[in-house]
């Protein structure tokens, strides 16, 4: 039987005690892009990462390098070029159906309330209007927003506008969650507080996570790992850091303890190479 500080290709030494099965595989892939009337850009060189269910892992890297590239794998928006994406042991074929995939961008419709917006991704599916307006009614209480069901999303502030988002992702139960930089055009003090809103959430039933910031504090305040990921071209993942902080967290208090710090210039010490490279600055001396 597998025991604790596993360690595989893509992901270092993870601190867990049993190893739970792999969520996302994302082995040896890579993606190109072509350009009308130019060369083809390599994206992402062939890489690899695995998220295990119940694990919530950061990916960070300069901008540009081609986060959301593998997030957009992922949820099976794009092919590879080459390697396998693999969803819970089967290869992906098509779209990711057991996962949830929250923008920087509301996705939401400007002319439904917060309460319809939620139903509706049930309704898609299927569900009858009763039912998806009840469990609509839950998941807006579960966020915080119990008050505010027949509000429209420009009746509402960014941070209750985000939490809808939240809510509208949530309801539909997906088994992985894709984050991308999905807390990006909040202020600083509401970023912490959707950070420990979505910890609380997560705790419940530990979905694997995949979370794309450019906030390295974020990136630490919430995972079990954070990536990191080279400059582009030929992006790949350079770096996997365990984040052995406990939890629960408060994503505000955790940024004071004396291991996040250390964690930070650990991380932070590999990270500021591939910044540099994207800006051409001289940030390593
Ligand atoms: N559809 C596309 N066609 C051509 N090039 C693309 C396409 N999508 C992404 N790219 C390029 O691939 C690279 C990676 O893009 P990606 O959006 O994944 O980066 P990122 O790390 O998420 O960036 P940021 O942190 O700025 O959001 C970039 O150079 C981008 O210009």
């Amino acid at each position: 039987m597998e025991t604790a500080l596993q360690r595989t290709p893509a992901e270092g030494l993870a601190p867990t005690a049993a190893v739970a099965p792999l969520a996302v595989a994302l082995d040896d892939i890579s993606i190109s892009f072509g350009i009308a009337g130019g060369p083809i850009y390599k994206a992402v060189a062939p890489t690899s990462l695995h998220v295990r269910e119940g694990e919530f892992v950061a990916i960070v890297g300069p901008t540009g390098c081609g986060k959301s590239t593998l997030l957009n794998a992922t949820a099976g928006l794009l092919r590879p070029a080459g390697g396998r994406v693999s969803i819970f042991g089967a290869a992906l074929d098509g779209l990711n159906a057991k996962a949830g995939y929250l923008f920087q961008q509301d996705a939401l419709m400007p002319w439904k309330t917060a309460l319809d917006n939620v139903a509706i991704a049930l309704e898609i599916g299927g569900t009858r209007r009763a039912d998806a307006l009840a469990q609509a009614q839950d998941w807006l209480r579960k966020v915080g927003l119990a008050r505010f069901a027949d509000r429209y999303p420009h009746q509402l502030s960014g941070g209750q506008r985000k939490r809808v988002g939240l809510a509208q992702v949530l309801v539909r139960g997906p088994k992985i969650l894709l984050m991308d930089e999905p807390f990006g055009p909040l202020d600083a003090q509401t970023r912490q507080i959707m950070g420990t809103l979505l910890l609380k959430l997560w705790a419940q039933d530990r979905k694997a996570v995949l979370f794309v910031t450019h906030d390295l504090e974020e990136a630490i305040a919430l995972s079990d790992r954070v990536v990191i990921m080279s400059a582009g071209p030929e992006a790949r993942i350079i770096g996997d850091f365990p984040i052995d902080l406990a939890r629960p967290r408060d994503t505000a208090d955790i940024r004071l303890d004396p291991r996040f710090h250390q964690l930070h210039r650990d991380i932070w010490n590999q990270l500021k190479a591939e910044v540099a490279k994207t800006y051409g600055e001289e940030m390593t001396s």
